[in-house]
């Protein structure tokens, strides 16, 4: 089976296929990256859901293909919340990883560590082109600390500065492997595991 993972992020592409391939399943993953000239998609929806929604459905109506998407952000109680939905853009529209991390050490300035509290949330959407009104839909979360400082080289993203507590580690002192384990990419995949089997069945 050939699947559309709609996303731009090669680091979330990265942990898809490594969690598909521990689960042992047996799907050949495509990426926007695969595609000629796929449409680049304007992230406007006020949930994470929406989001998803908005990426899984433009890319399955251009693709033809069953189509996953994920759209995630780190939520800080801190800052009320943000970056949230605008994780991606926090830094504005030059944004970047380095930049976007940079902002968020600067909005928690002189917070001190315990109230640094926050959570990553990942949505993850699958269509069927023709059937949105069927979309299967599932959510991960993963409780965690912002640093003032990064620590940590691999992974994406926030993982640097995202500190979980049970592990003493920073997602970006973890493998891939054991960032799926407890992160909210990894319980999202893990629910979509479970759900997606039976949801297939109402196409055959
Ligand atoms: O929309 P696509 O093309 O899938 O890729 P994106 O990077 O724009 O992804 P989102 O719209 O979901 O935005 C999420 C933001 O949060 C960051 N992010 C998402 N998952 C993360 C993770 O597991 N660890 C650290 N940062 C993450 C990511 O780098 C983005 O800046
Ligand atoms: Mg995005």
């Amino acid at each position: 089976m050939e699947i559309l993972f709609a996303t731009t992020n090669k680091g979330k592409v990265k942990e898809l296929k490594s969690a598909f391939k521990t689960a042992a399943i047996n799907v050949t993953l495509k990426t926007n990256a695969d595609l000629d000239r796929p449409p680049v998609i304007d992230e406007y929806g006020i949930t994470f859901e929406q989001n998803a929604k908005l990426k899984a459905h433009e890319l399955a109506n251009y693709s033809h293909m069953l189509t996953i998407a994920d759209d995630s952000g780190l939520i800080v109680d801190a800052l009320d919340g943000a970056p949230g939905v605008h994780s991606a853009r926090f830094a504005g529209p030059e944004h970047n990883d380095q930049k976007n991390n940079a902002k968020l050490l600067a909005e928690l300035g002189g917070v001190p560590l315990k109230k640094r509290t926050a959570r990553f949330n990942t949505t993850i959407v699958v269509s069927k082109p023709g059937h949105f009104e069927q979309d299967l839909v599932v959510s991960g979360q993963c409780e965690g600390l912002i640093l003032p400082a990064p620590q940590g080289d691999d992974g994406f993203g926030y993982d640097p500065l995202f500190y979980v507590p049970e592990k003493q580690k920073t997602f970006a002192e973890m493998t891939i492997a054991e960032k799926n384990s407890l992160s909210h990419r990894g319980r999202a995949i893990s629910q979509l595991l479970k759900e997606l089997p039976n949801w297939l069945t109402q196409f055959e």
